[in-house]
C-alpha cells in the first residue's frame, strides 16, 4: 500500500474517459467503493464528488495550512478500525481574509 493521490488524476467515474482512468464506480474493477457498486451504487455519488470538490477548494481558498516546525510530515499507516495515519498530522490553520 502507498500514498499515491495521481491514482485519482484522470478519474472519469467510469463513465468513459481514459482506459487507465480510476474508476470509482467498480464496473470495470474493484478497487475503492466509497459509494458502493452495481445496482445500488449510491445515486449521490456524482453530487457528492462535486461537492467534495469544492469544500476542499474553499478550505484551499480561506485558509492558510502550515505544518508545524520540525513535525515531519509522516503518511505511515495502521490499522485500527479503518486505515489511520501512525502519525497524526499537526497543522496550523490560519484564515487568509480577516
Ligand atoms: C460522500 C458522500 C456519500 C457517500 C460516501 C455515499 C455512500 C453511499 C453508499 C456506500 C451507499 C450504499 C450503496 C450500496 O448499497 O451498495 C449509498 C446509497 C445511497 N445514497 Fe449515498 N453517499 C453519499 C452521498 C449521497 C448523496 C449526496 C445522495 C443524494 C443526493 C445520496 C443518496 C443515496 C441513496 C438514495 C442511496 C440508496 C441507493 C439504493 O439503495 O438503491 N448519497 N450511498
Amino acid at each position: 500500500m502507498a500514498f499515491k493521490p495521481e491514482r485519482f488524476l484522470s478519474n472519469n467515474y467510469g463513465n468513459g474517459g481514459g482506459a487507465e482512468g480510476f474508476d470509482i464506480t467498480g464496473s470495470r474493477e474493484i478497487k475503492m467503493m466509497p459509494f458502493g457498486v452495481g445496482r445500488r451504487i449510491c445515486p449521490g455519488f456524482a453530487l457528492a464528488l462535486l461537492h467534495l470538490e469544492y469544500f476542499v477548494a474553499n478550505l484551499v481558498w480561506a485558509f492558510e495550512w502550515r505544518a508545524i516546525e520540525g513535525d515531519n510530515v509522516d503518511l505511515s499507516e495502521k490499522q485500527e478500525f479503518t486505515i489511520v495515519m501512525k502519525n497524526p498530522l499537526h497543522a496550523i490553520v490560519c484564515p487568509r481574509l480577516k
